[in-house]
């Protein structure tokens, strides 16, 4: 049974002039932790716009893939982005905003190696060396999928880049914009066929569940900002 919504978060967000957002952040382009502790990113200068629109200023609460959802849940945010796949696990326990990107999983490996790579059938020889971080879609995934291949788990998902680079690793499959992303910042890595992913996925925020107001708001917000071109201005400013 759902208990309904006593207050919305549209209405503590406003009041406290606050919006709390969870992220991982070691995600780019979507949102990326740099050396100074500060958030960059598509999810970073929209959550910029979206809590300026309601009052309020943002403060980013630092969570992991694994446990960006039960803080959510727990009340530590009102709101979790940074490239978040929207599943229908997660949808259980949570509310989505309207996806406002369609994604899907890509293979990223040395250039040389791009041919190996093609299929998820092509990926999966036990001479395969698949690496993947926790607690996310890309975990679920390889999981899932490689039966044959090594599996590496990797804690950090930023330096995975460097050991498919020092051939510690061969592939990792992830999502196309990080895959595009990462190919543009580490000559020799290659995102294999990044216009068609071995499965289809769609991004968007995570919210609290129930709060009907709260997603009416944000769903709102995000299709303005759509229709009107700012939200495609920031797209081209992180993905061109
Ligand atoms: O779990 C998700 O929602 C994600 O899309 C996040 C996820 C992942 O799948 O692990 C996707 C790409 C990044 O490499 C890090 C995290």
């Amino acid at each position: 049974a759902t208990t309904p919504v006593a207050t919305s978060h549209l209405d503590t967000v406003q009041k406290a002039a606050v919006l709390r957002i969870c992220t991982p952040g070691d995600y780019k382009p979507f949102s990326f932790q740099k050396t100074d502790a500060s958030f960059e990113g598509i999810d970073v200068d929209l959550m910029t716009g979206f809590s300026a629109s309601l009052g309020a200023r943002p403060e980013w609460v630092k969570t992991t893939w694994a446990n960006l959802l039960p803080d959510l849940a727990a009340g530590k945010c009102d709101i979790a982005v940074g490239g978040v796949s929207v599943t229908t696990d997660r949808q259980k326990r949570a509310f989505f905003s309207t996806p406002y990107m369609v994604n899907g999983k890509t293979p990223i490996a040395r250039c040389a190696d791009v041919a190996k790579y093609q299929s998820v059938a092509a990926i999966d020889q036990p001479s395969t060396r698949v690496i993947f971080n926790p607690g996310g879609s890309n975990e679920r995934f390889a999981r899932a999928n490689f039966k044959q291949a090594e599996l590496t788990l990797h804690g950090e998902n930023v330096t995975i880049f460097d050991e498919i680079l020092a051939n510690r690793a061969d592939v990792f499959v992830t999502e196309a914009a990080e895959a595009i992303t990462q190919q543009k910042l580490k000559p020799g890595l290659c995102a294999v066929n990044p216009d068609k992913p071995l499965q289809y996925g769609e991004m968007a925020w995570m919210l609290p569940r129930d709060d009907v107001a709260f997603k009416s708001y944000v769903d709102q917000w995000l299709h303005l900002q759509q229709a009107g071109g700012d939200f495609q201005r920031t797209m081209d400013r992180w993905l061109k």
